[in-house]
């Protein structure tokens, strides 16, 4: 069967492009078919494809003018606005300008230039209960599609107070072009349900908007509007220089700290080198220290070993009772410095040597 909503689609679509508010909607009950109307299959799609398919051709087909084309892609669940392009969930408020109208805040907007773009940006949204698909043409038109949330029996949905009233406001309420496709369930079961949503759909077709144009593009419009546009995009384009630079700062950070680290692992390995060179030092000295003292030994013992014999010292009584207390100190201060017991012993023995040495070169 053809699609049975194309050609009142069509008409909203022609009417946006003309430069009024566009807007088309499914209603009816849970079940009824509102999604599968809106989304179709692969073989038969639905209003937003048909929809998006027809807007690029029309607009290729239209050389007397440009289009800017951006679409957001927002949802409304327990009364939240989430945007769908979002990575995360978000609670986004409606904001009213004289400016802009109704809007949402912060609700993010792609620019578009085919319409498998549009597509592709729409498979990426999450759909959920409540899916409002809504295209910003810039410089004329302005459509909404919308996926409602059904109903189930007997309850109410407070659309008069709802979020979703208050978006659709304008493309409701007066200068607008809609097209509502009401669907119900073929059961019997379904009866109350079917016959409300035909109530519902008689009256709407009563309503006549009475609609105008929204804006007239003379060239001094166009040119405020051009320049609305090149402002926007500096701004996104420093936007993404900032962002570059926040790059080119966490390089030279991550650097910098590189830089840090081999300092301190350099100056740690002069601190060990520091370290070996001075143990080096130290067991050079002690080497020498060792063989001074093994010199002394020997003269201790020569020495000893002419006290013994008593030969060859020629010194009074006097200075051998000197001599003779130092000389035995020496192998005790050599024993307690081996030992490492004190080191202040090893350096009195070392400073009090060459003295002892000399006296007994002198007396000797
Ligand atoms: N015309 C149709 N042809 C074939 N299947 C359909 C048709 N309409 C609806 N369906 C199927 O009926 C089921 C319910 O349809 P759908 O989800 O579109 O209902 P709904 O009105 O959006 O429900 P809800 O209010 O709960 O969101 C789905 O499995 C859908 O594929």
């Amino acid at each position: 069967l053809p699609f049975p909503a194309y050609p009142t689609l069509l008409d909203v679509i022609r009417a946006a492009l003309e430069g009024f508010n566009g807007t088309a909607f499914a209603y009816g009950q849970t079940s009824s078919g509102k999604t599968f109307t809106m989304n179709g299959t692969q073989n038969d799609p639905g209003i937003i494809q048909r929809a998006v398919n027809e807007i690029f051709q029309k607009i290729e087909m239209t050389t007397s003018r440009e289009f800017l084309i951006r679409v957001s892609y927002m949802e409304i669940y327990n009364e939240d606005i989430n945007d769908l392009f979002a990575v995360e969930n978000q609670k986004l408020q409606i904001h009213e300008s004289l400016d802009r109208g109704i809007f949402v805040a912060g609700l993010r907007e792609e620019i578009v230039n085919d319409a498998e773009q549009v597509l592709e940006l729409i498979q990426r949204g999450e759909a959920k209960e409540s899916i409002i698909l809504m295209m910003l043409f810039v410089s004329l038109l302005d459509l909404n599609l919308v996926d409602l949330a059904g109903w189930k029996a007997r309850g109410h949905i407070p659309y008069r107070d709802s979020k979703l009233t208050r978006i659709l406001q304008p493309a409701l309420g007066g200068n607008a072009k809609t097209s509502i496709i009401c669907t119900v369930a073929p059961e019997g079961v379904h009866i109350e349900e079917s016959k409300g949503t035909l109530q519902f759909a008689s009256r709407a077709k009563r309503i006549t908007n009475c609609v105008q144009v929204n804006e007239i593009l003379n060239d001094a419009a166009l040119l405020k509007r051009q320049k609305r546009e090149i402002e926007e995009l500096r701004m996104k384009l420093q936007g993404s220089h900032s962002a570059v630079l926040e790059q080119e700062i966490l390089k030279l950070r991550n650097d910098l700290l590189t830089y840090e680290l081999e300092r301190e692992k350099l100056a740690m390995e002069l601190e060990e080198e520091k370290i070996t060179e001075r143990s080096r030092e130290q067991s050079s000295l002690s080497s020498r220290k060792k063989s001074i003292i093994s010199v002394i030994l020997h003269l201790s013992q020569t020495l000893m070993g002419m006290l013994h014999r008593r030969k060859a010292v020629t010194v009074t009584v006097a200075r051998k009772m000197l001599l003779v207390p130092l000389v035995l100190a020496i192998p005790n201060a050599f024993v307690a410095k081996r030992s490492q017991r004190s080191q202040q012993a090893g350096d009195t023995v070392l400073c009090q040597m060459p003295s002892a040495i000399s006296q007994m070169k002198i007396h000797g």
